[in-house]
C-alpha cells in the first residue's frame, strides 16, 4: 500500500518522503510545484527502488485527480503538507490563503474519502495557538490564531473530526514549532522563495548573499529577541512515520505538538550560525514584525508518551550545522 504525500516536493514533505522510502514504503508525491522543487523529487528518485516513487503534478483541491491517483496506486494513507505558509503574506492575501489551505484541503479530503483512504497525517502549526497564555505550550492550550495563516490551519484541524465521523478518515494533526535544518545525508534541504525563516536568512548573512534584520530586540525575553523552538526536519519526518504507524496499529485520532521543548532566542540562532560557519553574521535591528508572539515553545510530553518519539537533534548547533552544510553545498538551493 502507498502513502500519498501532498507537498512532497517541498521542504518538510520531501524529508518525510525520504524517511518513508527508507522504510520501504511506496510513495506518491502530489504537488502543484507552486513552491516545490522538481530537483527535490529527482533527488528522492535516486534513493527509490524501481516503482517505489511516483510524482503527480496536481493541486490538492482537484478531488477527482486525488481520487483517481489513490485508486491507481492503492493509496491507503496520506500525509498532507501542501499549503502556503507565510504569515505576512496571509495577512495581505487572506482570500488566497483560505482558498489554497482550507478549500484545497477539503477537496483533498473529499478525494481521499471517495477513494476509501482512512488514514491522514496533517501538518498543523504552533501558529494555531496565537499569543501564548502560558509556556511551555501543551495541546490543551487555547487555540486563538492571530493571523490568517494560523486560522487556515486551525480551520482544517477543526474539519478533521467531521470527516472521521462521516467518512471514517482517522487523523493525527502534528503542530510543528519552527522547522529547521536539512537532511544530514545532504540529499535534501530548505529552499523557500522568498526565504522568510531565520536560520537560512542568518546563513545568507554569513555568506554575504543577503542582509539580515532582527525583528525587534525589545521583547520581554533575556536578550530582548523572540524565543522559538527549533525542531529538526528529520525529527519532524520521524514524528510523521510514527504517527502513521500508530493509526495503522489501530491507534486513535490525535493532535500532538512537535518541538524540542527548548526555547532559543533570535540572537542565539545568529550566534550558532557564527560558531558553525566560522564567519561573522552581520545584522541590523529593526522594529518588531507584526504578528510575532514573543515566546513559543512546546510541551512535548504527549507525543513522547503516545508515539515514543524523541528529538534526536536537540542541540541548536547540530541543527544549524545540517542547514549550513546544505547551503555550503547548494548556495542556490535546488537552483530551479
Ligand atoms: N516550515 C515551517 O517552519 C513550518 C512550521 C509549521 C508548520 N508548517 C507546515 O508544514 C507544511 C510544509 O511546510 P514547508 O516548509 O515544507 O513548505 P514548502 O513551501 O517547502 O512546501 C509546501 C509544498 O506544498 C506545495 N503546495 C502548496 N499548495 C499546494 C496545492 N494547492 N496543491 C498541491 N501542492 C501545493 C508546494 O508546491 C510545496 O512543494 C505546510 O503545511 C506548513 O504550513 C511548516
Ligand atoms: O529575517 C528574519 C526572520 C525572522 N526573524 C525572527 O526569527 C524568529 C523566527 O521567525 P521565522 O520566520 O523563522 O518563523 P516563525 O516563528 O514566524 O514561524 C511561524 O511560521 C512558520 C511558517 O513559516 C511556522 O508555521 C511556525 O509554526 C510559525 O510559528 C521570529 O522571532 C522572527 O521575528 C528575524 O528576526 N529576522
Amino acid at each position: 500500500m502507498a502513502v500519498l504525500v501532498t507537498g512532497g516536493a517541498g521542504y518538510i514533505g520531501s524529508h518525510t518522503a525520504k524517511a518513508l522510502l527508507a522504510g520501504g514504503r511506496e510513495v506518491v508525491v502530489l504537488d502543484d510545484f507552486t513552491a516545490g522543487h522538481r530537483a527535490a523529487c529527482a533527488a528522492l528518485a535516486t534513493i527509490a527502488a524501481p516503482g517505489q516513487l511516483t510524482v503527480v503534478e496536481a493541486a490538492i483541491g482537484d478531488s477527482a485527480t486525488v481520487e483517481s491517483t489513490c485508486r491507481q496506486h492503492g493509496v491507503d494513507a496520506s500525509m498532507h503538507f501542501a499549503a502556503w505558509l507565510s504569515v505576512a503574506e496571509s495577512v495581505t492575501d487572506p482570500a488566497g490563503y483560505y482558498r489554497n489551505n482550507v478549500t484545497g484541503s477539503i477537496g483533498l479530503f473529499e478525494g481521499l474519502s471517495r477513494a476509501g483512504v482512512t488514514r491522514l497525517i496533517f501538518s498543523s502549526t504552533c501558529a494555531t495557538y496565537g499569543e501564548p497564555q502560558r509556556v511551555p505550550i501543551d495541546e490543551t492550550h487555547p487555540q486563538q490564531p492571530i493571523n490568517a495563516y494560523g486560522e487556515t490551519k486551525l480551520a482544517v484541524e477543526r474539519a478533521l473530526p467531521h470527516f472521521e465521523t462521516a467518512y471514517g478518515l482517522r487523523s493525527i494533526a502534528l503542530r510543528y514549532f519552527n522547522a529547521a535544518g536539512a537532511d544530514p545525508d545532504g540529499l535534501l534541504g530548505e529552499d523557500h522563495d522568498p526565504e522568510i525563516h531565520i536560520i537560512p536568512r542568518a546563513i545568507f548573512a554569513a555568506t554575504g548573499t543577503d542582509t539580515l534584520k532582527v525583528f525587534g530586540e525589545d521583547y520581554p525575553t533575556p536578550d530582548g529577541t523572540c524565543l522559538r523552538d527549533y525542531i529538526h526536519v528529520t525529527d519532524l519526518a520521524d514524528a510523521h512515520v510514527r504517527a502513521l504507524e500508530s493509526l495503522e496499529g489501530g491507534g486513535p485520532s490525535a493532535r500532538f505538538n512537535v518541538g524540542t521543548g527548548t526555547p532559543h532566542s533570535v540572537k542565539e540562532v545568529i550566534d550558532a550560525v557564527g560558531r558553525v560557519s566560522g564567519r561573522a553574521v552581520p545584522y541590523t535591528v529593526g522594529p518588531r514584525r507584526p504578528g510575532d508572539p514573543s515566546t513559543l515553545y512546546a510541551a512535548n510530553g504527549a507525543i513522547r508518551s503516545a508515539l515514543g518519539w524523541t528529538p534526536r537533534y536537540a542541540d541548536l548547533d547540530a541543527i544549524v550545522g545540517t542547514a549550513w552544510r546544505w547551503f555550503e553545498a547548494h548556495p542556490n538551493g535546488y537552483g530551479d
